[in-house]
């Protein structure tokens, strides 16, 4: 079977958040159930620099107003179509917004191009000559491939099966009405049924229309945003597809992400060798200037934002020092926040650290040197850090939704008894629950065999690929299934 996959980030090749994971993981994982995937993904500079012998496979003398080309290259095992449109991607900053975060202006446009350019490979426009190439299934990811769909309802040529993956209901790629005349749609698609959305023209709200199923990355988080407080104002129609709507729970790549070989750290080691972290809980203390005694050591890798309740942590800090834990901050976003943590890092000087930025192989080295990371989430779509930290040894300290609820094990009495812990986990989502959930983590930390019992647990747990995949597999062989009746 041959997919097309859409995604506006794929790791290795350029990364913002989970949803490159995830871009860049599936595909590997699908090639064991004989599902072959090509990902087309934007020519941002970063990309075009990493990417060498590409073939030209398609040319556009104006796509939404832009020369583009469609180039094709493997990297590291992925098949890559890369969208390479000097206009749209070539600038400074970043993915989505400039080097001072704020949004390009013109990203409406660049990722309808992202759209049309997908749904025109999947309607067959790479399909003639010797290598031609069409795929039998699409599967866009988010807001920024969301339009493929719409694209291809409005197109001329018959449809392919497609599938629509929600990494995160809340960004949804909205825009004003006067864009619409610009999107190469006929007039007719400005509809209830369409891309209109409250007047103006929603991305995610015409894949989620259009796609003919929709999945989202945990089945908890499945069944959250069919609800007013999670759904985010697509909840209506989420209820109205709810039979061709999916919860898939996110794998990680057990290759990158693998204690005893992972380069990024200072000591390998494995579940039975796990007196070896102490050189890397040295290291990650040491990188961050915070003192050196027996207390536990929470770590947090993330967006400093609202969703991630950062400012929820930032009230219950205190506490930990309290405790006699220390904390190392991997992260930056809401300028707030930022400058709470920095307060708080002023206050228990060599207690609480952060460093403001991005750096994925200190991201590993505090999986494999940390005792616990801190995941207190308004809302948490799958969450991917608590998989590897479960992978590492790294006790996840979660809030109780979406994904986080489907991989964490809370150490209750229970689940102590029958050694199936692996984190712990609270909720409702509050400062004071928060505060109750580090108590808690920390009186395991200070009896070693539950503690230990509790690391050995987590990484024995199944945060592969391999049974998602699967699932993704079916979901294709169904779609297509569909396409035959
Ligand atoms: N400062 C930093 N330095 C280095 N690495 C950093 C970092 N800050 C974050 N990261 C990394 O970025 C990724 C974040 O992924 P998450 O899944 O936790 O959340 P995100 O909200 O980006 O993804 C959305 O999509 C994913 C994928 O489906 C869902 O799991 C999630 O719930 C949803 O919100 C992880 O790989 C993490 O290690």
């Amino acid at each position: 079977m041959q997919v097309l996959s859409v995604a506006s980030e794929v790791y290795p090749l350029i990364k913002t958040g989970g949803l490159a994971d995830v871009a860049g993981a599936l595909p590997l994982a699908l090639k064991g159930y004989g599902v072959s995937v090509k990902t087309l993904m934007p020519g941002y500079p970063a990309v075009m620099r990493m990417v060498e012998n590409a073939t030209v496979r398609m040319s556009f003398e104006s796509l939404l107003g832009a020369k583009a080309d469609v180039l094709e290259v493997e990297h590291q095992g992925l098949d890559l179509l890369i969208l390479d449109s000097p206009t749209f991607f070539d600038r400074p900053g970043g993915p989505y917004a400039d080097a001072t975060g704020k949004d390009h202006f013109d990203n409406w446009r660049r990722f309808a191009a992202l759209s049309k350019a997908g749904a025109i490979i999947a309607q067959g426009g790479m399909a003639q000559g010797e290598s031609g190439w069409q795929p039998d299934i699409v599967h866009v990811h988010d807001w920024q491939a969301a339009m493929v769909p719409a694209y291809m309802r409005y197109a001329a040529e018959p449809e392919i099966p497609t599938l629509v993956t929600i990494h995160n209901i809340a960004f949804q790629g909205q825009f004003g009405a006067d864009i619409f005349p610009y999107l190469e749609l006929p007039p007719h698609a400005f509809g209830i049924g369409g891309v209109e959305y409250f007047g103006g023209v929603g991305y995610l709200k015409a894949g989620l229309q259009t796609g003919w199923a929709i999945s989202t990355v945990s089945p908890s988080y499945a069944e959250e945003i069919l609800t007013p407080e999670f759904g985010m104002g697509l909840e209506g129609l989420l209820a109205y597809r709810a039979a061709d709507l999916h919860g898939i729970v996110n794998g990680i790549d057990t290759g990158i992400w693998n204690p005893a070989t992972d380069t990024a750290v200072k000591a390998n080691y494995t579940a039975a060798s796990l007196k070896t972290r102490a050189a890397n809980k040295r290291a990650v203390a040491e990188r961050f200037g915070l003192i050196e005694d027996d207390g536990p050591l929470f770590c947090v890798i993330s967006r400093l934002t609202w969703q991630k309740g950062m400012d929820l942590l930032a009230e219950a800090v205190g506490d930990l020092v309290e405790l006699g834990a220390r904390l190392a901050v991997l992260g930056s976003g809401d300028r707030a926040l930022e400058n709470a943590f920095h307060a708080a890092a002023a206050h228990h000087p060599g207690r609480i650290a952060v460093l403001p930025t991005y750096d994925e192989p200190l991201s590993h080295l505090m999986q494999a040197g940390s005792d616990a990371i801190i995941i207190p989430s308004r809302f948490e779509p799958c969450g991917l850090t608590q998989l590897y930290g479960l992978r590492y040894g790294c006790i996840p300290v979660v809030a109780r939704t979406g994904g986080l609820n489907d991989t964490v094990i809370d150490a209750s009495h229970a689940a102590l008894a029958a050694r199936t812990a692996t984190g712990v986990s609270f909720g409702p989502v509050t400062a004071g629950n928060l505060r109750r959930a580090l108590r808690r983590a920390v009186r395991l930390y200070r009896d070693p065999k539950v503690w230990t019992a509790m690391q050995k647990q987590g990484m024995k747990s199944d945060v592969s690929w391999e049974k998602s995949a699967g699932l993704y597999a079916e979901l294709y062989k169904n779609l297509l299934a569909r396409k035959g009746s």
